[in-house]
């Protein structure tokens, strides 16, 4: 869509941003958003402010209610889409459709225009989002592309003529025409998409979206259905480019094909970015920033040069280099250090009452089996057997190690039997049930939580937070219920439990911390913690003890033994013999993918198979 100065514009890609969410005591951190907002309010009754200047803050209004939407999309969920026009478009033909040909009035037509924008965003995410790297924004450009030639083309929607005559928005007999009436009603749609949009991202919905960012293994393993979660957010950016697509319609009471092309999706990529991709706020000093500067160089740059010409276009992409090479953020996280704002602390429920423990299966409530049964199973990447026909058995609270020199499959077997790679053959069940092959998300069900080799904690989410990610499966909270904050229950005992677990590992004090910003060896423990939450029966740990202290180390061995105690049958790789030794009640020794030897810390250390695969000794 276009200001009345119109448009073309420059390039972008996106980079990752700090995601800003709405923590515990954001009463005290929307204060000032919202003096912000109470501030606006008066700005149409400023006596003798331009019309043009409304109808500027009307558009910048219209545009930040989209870029809002690439927030959660891109900044969180890390997609970057080139198609959100497509979808403003949706929405503006549907209502001018349905109002114009069907008399249908536009409150009703709202609905319409909303469903009809979630569906098409759902099939075209549906078909698009299994894409990674640069292939999806590729194919939204192409989903963009597609969609003008067709809206310009199909007597349904007029071709390029567009449809005319379109009606305001009325209550009662006051109609929405003019500026400042158009002002209270788009701005007042910014307001409820910023609420609804914190609101998401504070949520067990929102956290397993921005737990994308770190990666779908991470996220599958706690039983975020990944797929799931990007359709979310891509149907949730749409709904609002949707609404505002709505607006413009009846805003500017014409559509025609022009504002709905590649170059606005550019723009509404451009204005997340340029206000700082993460951020809800972010997103509306982009789009305010964005509109203003085209607005201007508009009238300055053909004046300058002496031609007339889309010379803006050039500019913006000087400004996007600029941005891109010293505030990759984009300029939020800068007004922020400008306003030196702290970053908000929650406050952790005691009281919130206790978690529901996750849901048994029936394997798991059976005293018979063992926890994990591996057999023969094989793992080959070409004509290279990584893992050899390999079996082994981890028993109830028991600790079993993997070990073995390096390349002898121990990683490999770890991703077999966590789900993050099939095998090529053999069988795997956990509590006596078949689990081969199957989804990473489908065994966190079954009670199995890990931690990562590499660490994989979500950049942009608290130490806390992160936690609260394992706790993903004993929630229940959807999106709807976040937004509208029915949750609140909920997560509060989801964040005492989180709370808890840190306690248990000792880094409670940490929670409020960015999980990137602790030690490595502190990070290994947050992933303990996190997978505690899930409330497991098995704990697979690979390599817990790289990067942490002698003290430390003893702390871990300590846990892990209470752990045990309790009831719980781990399952760890690790490097450190020392550790390993002095902790298990069993080792598998792994040399060139298949089975060494098994037996007792004592059987092993003395084992000469082993000694001479270590080459020296493991004692
Ligand atoms: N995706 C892959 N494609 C091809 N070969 C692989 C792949 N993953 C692992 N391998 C190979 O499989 C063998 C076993 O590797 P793996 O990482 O499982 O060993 P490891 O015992 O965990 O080693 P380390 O202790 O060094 O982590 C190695 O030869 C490795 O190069």
């Amino acid at each position: 869509m276009s200001t009345p100065a119109s448009t073309d514009n420059a390039a972008g890609s996106v980079s990752g941003a700090g995601v800003e969410t709405a923590p515990r005591g954001r009463g005290a951190r929307l204060v000032a958003p919202l003096a912000a907002l109470a501030v606006s309010a008066l700005i149409p009754l400023v006596p003798g402010l331009p019309q043009f200047w409304i109808t500027l803050l009307n558009y910048i209004g219209l545009y930040a209610l989209v870029a809002i939407g690439l927030v959660v999309l891109t900044g969180v969920g890390g997609m970057t889409s080139f198609g959100q026009a497509m979808f403003v478009g949706a929405g503006a033909y549907t209502t001018a459709i349905l109002t114009t040909r069907y008399g249908v009035n536009p409150w009703l037509a709202l609905p319409a225009a909303l469903a009809v924008t979630g569906v098409f965003a759902w099939g075209v995410g549906a078909v698009t989002l299994r894409l990674s790297g640069h292939y999806l924004p590729l194919a939204t450009i192409a989903w963009n592309i597609s969609f003008f030639y067709i809206v310009g083309n199909l007597d349904l929607f007029a071709k390029f003529d567009g449809i005319s005559g379109i009606p305001p928005i009325a209550i009662g007999g006051f109609a929405f025409s003019d500026g400042p009436s158009l002002y209270y009603l788009i701005w007042g749609a910014v307001a409820l998409a910023v609420i609804a949009t914190l609101n998401l991202l504070d949520s067990r919905v929102g956290r397993a979206i921005r737990a994308l960012r770190g990666g779908v293994v991470a996220a599958e393993s706690f039983g975020v259905d990944t797929g799931r979660a990007r359709i979310l957010a891509f149907v949730y950016a749409a709904l609002l480019a949707g609404l505002s697509g709505w607006l413009y319609a009846h805003l500017q009471r014409a559509v025609n094909p022009s504002p709905f092309g590649l170059n606005a999706s550019i723009e509404y990529l451009l204005m997340a970015v340029v206000g700082g991709a993460g951020s809800v706020w972010g997103a509306i000093l982009g789009a305010g920033l964005v509109t203003i500067i085209r607005d201007q160089l508009q009238d300055w740059l053909p004046w300058l040069i002496g031609a007339r010409g889309n010379f803006e276009a050039i500019a913006f992409g000087v400004i996007l280099v600029l941005l891109l090479q010293n505030a990759r953020d984009g300029l939020w996280p800068h007004v922020l250090r400008l306003c030196k704002a702290r970053p908000a602390t929650r406050c952790h429920h005691a009281e919130a009452g206790e978690l529901a423990p996750r849901a048994r299966s029936a394997g798991e409530q059976r005293a018979d089996a063992p926890v994990l049964a591996v057999r023969d199973l094989r793992k080959q990447f070409g004509g290279l057997v990584a893992v050899n026909d390999l079996s082994f058995a981890v028993g109830r609270r028991e600790i079993v190690g993997l070990i073995g020199p390096n390349g002898a499959g121990k990683s490999t077997t770890f991703d077999l039997v966590t789900g993050v790679t099939p095998p090529t053959s053999g069988d795997i069940r956990y509590f006596g049930e078949e689990a081969t092959g199957e989804r990473a998300r489908v065994i966190a069900r079954r009670g199995v939580a890990r931690t990562f080799q590499h660490v994989r904690l979500a950049a942009g989410m608290s130490v806390i937070e992160n936690v609260a990610l394992g706790a993903h499966l004993r929630g229940h909270a959807g999106a709807v219920g976040a937004v509208l904050r029915l949750d609140r229950a909920e997560e509060a005992r989801i964040f005492a439990e989180a709370h808890r677990q840190l306690g248990r590992v000792g880094l409670a004090d940490l929670a409020d911390r960015p999980a990137v910003s602790l030690a490595l060896g502190q990070q290994r423990i947050v992933e303990i913690a996190r997978a505690l939450c899930l409330d497991p029966s098995m704990l697979l740990l690979d390599e817990p003890a790289a990067g942490l202290r002698h003290r430390e180390k003893k702390q871990l061995a300590a846990l892990l033994r209470q752990l045990r105690d309790e009831g719980l049958s781990i399952l760890l790789v690790e490097h450190d013999m020392d550790f390993v030794m002095g902790l298990t009640d069993r080792l598998v020794v792994m040399e060139f993918g298949s089975r060494l030897a098994e037996g007792t810390p004592e059987e092993i250390r003395n084992n000469p198979a082993v000694l001479e695969a270590y080459l020296g000794g493991v004692a």
